[in-house]
């Protein structure tokens, strides 16, 4: 099977070595925007050869993963679209799905039935070739949101490699995945940024960011992922994303008045109760992925 990739990044990468090392392709292309990362690609063999045309790719390809920021993604299938061959099965990692799915739509209408939309919930605040890694998605989830155009052999496709790179498939509509991960993801990478944008317009930034420990670390992990993919992903699921910011801050707003009157019962309350429900998660996560 020849897999073509197009965006070689945290995310095509780590689905090319995965694939490899499970014997599910035979060759992979890597196709991409910086002539730098597609070497660096093939000298790390996370991809064996490496094309500057996407359209020219595409034409051997038994499956297309496109894993570029979803603001590229209109852009690429427009430009896939006249080269693909029929048996070719289309799918992406964007972190959002409504927008990619209108994007399949309107630029791959007569190739609909191989469009298998996904998502992989694992990855990190490192980007480029250089990041993928193997075992990035050992035990993690993927949400496939299929078309009713999509064909059941394109759909078990895509389900069966994901399995393959040791991860466990799930299905949602686009919708739903999208209110989700706003909950879940993207409102706290803008809130990341947001925090550590607000600590460098102050007068002493230089002397905070000295004193900052693991707290900070913690906190702020992820306002170091890469702005154009978080710029895409806020633009993208933006309408899921400001009824998620509006409600955190109705929660802010009313955190600030209990803080205001001294309310400490309150705020006892408050945090218990988001202790609890982090520490259910975390037990959560942890069994999900032992
Ligand atoms: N990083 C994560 O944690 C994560 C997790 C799940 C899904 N995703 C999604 O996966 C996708 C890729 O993210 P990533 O973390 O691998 O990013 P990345 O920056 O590591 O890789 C993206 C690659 O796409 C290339 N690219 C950009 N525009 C292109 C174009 N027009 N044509 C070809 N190549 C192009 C870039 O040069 C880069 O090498 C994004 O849509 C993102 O939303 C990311
Ligand atoms: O670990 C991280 O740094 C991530 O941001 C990974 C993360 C997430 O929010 O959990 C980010 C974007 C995705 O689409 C899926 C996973």
């Amino acid at each position: 099977m020849t897999l073509v990739v197009i965006g070689v990044g945290l995310i095509g990468g780590s689905f090319a070595l995965a694939l490899r090392r499970a014997g599910r392709v035979a060759k992979v292309i890597g196709v991409g925007r910086s002539a730098a990362n597609l070497q660096r690609a093939v000298e790390l063999g996370v991809i064996d050869e490496a094309s500057h045309s996407a359209a020219e790719a595409v034409r051997h390809a038994d499956v297309v993963l496109v894993a570029t920021p979803v603001g590229q993604m209109g852009r690429v299938f427009a430009e896939i679209a006249p080269y693909l061959p029929p048996h070719c099965v289309v799918t992406d990692g964007g972190s959002t799905k409504s927008d990619v799915v209108a994007l399949m739509r309107s630029h791959l209408p007569a190739h609909l039935a191989g469009c298998v939309p996904a998502h992989p919930i694992a990855g990190s605040d490192l980007s480029g070739a250089a990041a993928a890694q193997y075992g990035l998605y050992d035990n993690r989830r993927i949400v496939v949101t299929p078309l009713p155009e999509t064909r059941p052999d394109a759909a078990l496709l895509v389900r069966e490699l994901w399995q393959a790179c040791g991860a466990r498939v799930y299905e949602m509509s686009a919708a739903e995945h999208d209110a989700v991960f706003a909950t879940v993801s993207h409102l706290p990478h803008l809130l990341a940024f947001a925090y550590v944008d607000t600590i460098v317009a102050k007068a002493d930034a230089a002397r905070c960011f000295d004193f900052a420990a693991t707290g900070f670390r913690d906190f702020t992990r992820i306002a170091g992922s890469h702005p154009e993919m978080w710029r895409d992903i806020a633009l993208a699921n933006r309408d899921a994303l400001l009824v998620e910011l509006d409600a955190f801050q109705a929660t802010l707003a009313a955190l600030r008045q209990e803080l205001v009157a001294g309310d400490a019962e309150a705020m006892t309350t408050r945090f218990e109760r988001a202790r609890a429900a982090r520490q259910q998660w975390q037990q959560h996560f942890n069994r999900g992925n032992a």
